[in-house]
């Protein structure tokens, strides 16, 4: 069954960040909505936000083509096979995190596997809950198709055709090598920036002041929420524990080397040590594909400094509008104790001297 434009029609279980966020994007596309959660509330929420529709009263009009399971991955394979179980002529795909345990418990509940397309979103945000959803969440960005070996082909289609609905950009994998990819892409970077960050929590006032781009990009994930955290590396525990053991060998690396250093004398190789651990950084980074997912953009950075007052940011983007040059990226930094802010501007090189000279007319303080 179909919506009034021949969409086919979309059902999702779960109406949180992921699920309201494609919901938005599904509308948006056209697609005719139906929303289901076990919170009242989540689920009014994302009615309110124009996610969809609430209707239990007639299910045969209703009865969805393509069921999305956007729940926490520990429930997510049983609520699949509960669907499956409940929309018998219907796709069901899920977008936990995880893929191989969500497969494991939906094959030993007996579920329809021709009708199973797992999948996963390379996309979302440290909140939780409908109120974080955006319709954009997914444009752009992976979206990992993952078919079982009993997956069928008209299956896997409306589970391609739902990602693109969504703005997703489709890649397929099988369930064993996701989870190896998002052990080193995301599970492993989110215990890092979590590491990271908890060294932070008894540090000095003072010392927390300064925090600068660097700390705040490398712990922004590490707001992200526990219990959802929990269930994600508990359901991919091997491979992030295999890729964990590695980061000890090279922390055991860096420890050796900064402690002969700080024992004082010469120490040497030590700072060689130190030199290979930075030099392979470098090469790790120059592999993390740009906006989009192309190849990475080196983009310019022009610092401008931006009076800390109503309107200030808006004259500089007009002045940016007037010079025909496009924003890339922008950080803003506050510095302690000044009623300025440093807006670091993103351009393409090519026209970062052109800006540096238009503003500086324009009587902008560049740095
Ligand atoms: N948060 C993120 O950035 C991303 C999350 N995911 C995956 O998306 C899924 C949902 O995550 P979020 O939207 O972030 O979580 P969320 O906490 O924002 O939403 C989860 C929703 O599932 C509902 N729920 C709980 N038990 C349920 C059940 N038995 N049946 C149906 N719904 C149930 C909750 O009431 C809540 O509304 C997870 O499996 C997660 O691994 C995938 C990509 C990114
Ligand atoms: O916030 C970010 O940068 C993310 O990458 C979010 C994210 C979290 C969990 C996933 O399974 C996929 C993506």
């Amino acid at each position: 069954m179909s919506g009034a434009a021949g969409a086919p029609r979309a059902r999702i279980v779960g109406t949180g960040l992921i699920g309201t966020s494609i919901a938005l994007a599904l509308r948006a596309a056209g697609w005719p909505v139906s929303l289901e959660d076990p919170s009242p509330t989540a689920a009014a929420l994302a009615r309110d936000l124009g996610a969809g529709t609430i209707d239990e009263l007639a299910p045969d009009v209703l009865a969805p083509d393509v069921v999305v399971v956007a729940a926490p991955p520990d429930v997510t394979g049983a609520v699949v096979a509960t669907q499956l179980a409940r929309w018998p002529s219907a796709v069901v795909t899920d977008v936990a995190s995880v893929k191989s345990s969500v497969l494991a418990t939906v094959r030993s509940l007996g579920g329809d596997l021709r009708r199973y397309v797992g999948s996963h979103p390379m996309a979302g945000r440290e909140r939780s809950g409908a109120v974080a959803a955006r319709p954009d969440l997914c444009a752009g960005r992976p979206w990992v198709v993952v078919p079982s070996p009993e997956s069928s082909a008209e299956a896997v289609a409306l589970v391609v055709s739902l990602a693109r609905a969504a703005r997703g950009e489709v890649v397929t994998l099988g369930p064993q090598e996701h989870d190896a990819a998002v052990a080193a892409v995301s599970h492993l970077p989110q215990l890092m920036a979590t590491l990271t960050a908890a060294r932070l929590r008894h540090e000095p006032d003072d010392a927390v002041a300064l925090c600068g781009q660097g700390v705040r990009d490398v712990t922004r994930i590490a707001a992200s929420d526990p219990g959802l955290w929990t269930q994600i590396l508990a359901g991919n525990a091997a491979g992030v524990a295999a890729l964990l053991r590695a980061v000890r060998t090279d922390l055991d690396d860096a420890v050796g080397a900064l402690e002969a250093l700080a024992a004082g004398g010469d120490a040497p190789g030590a700072r060689a040590v130190l030199a290979r651990l930075l030099d392979d950084g470098n090469h790790g980074r120059a592999r993390v594909p740009g906006k989009h997912g192309g190849a990475p953009t080196p983009y310019t950075v022009v610092t401008v400094v931006v009076p800390d007052e109503p309107g200030a940011l808006g004259r500089l983007f007009a002045a940016m509008g007037e010079a025909g040059i496009n924003l890339e990226d922008l950080h803003l930094e506050h510095a302690v104790g000044h009623p300025v802010a440093l807006a670091e501007v993103s351009v393409l090189p090519g026209v970062a001297d052109r800006l540096r000279t238009h503003l500086g007319a324009g009587g902008w303080t560049i740095h």
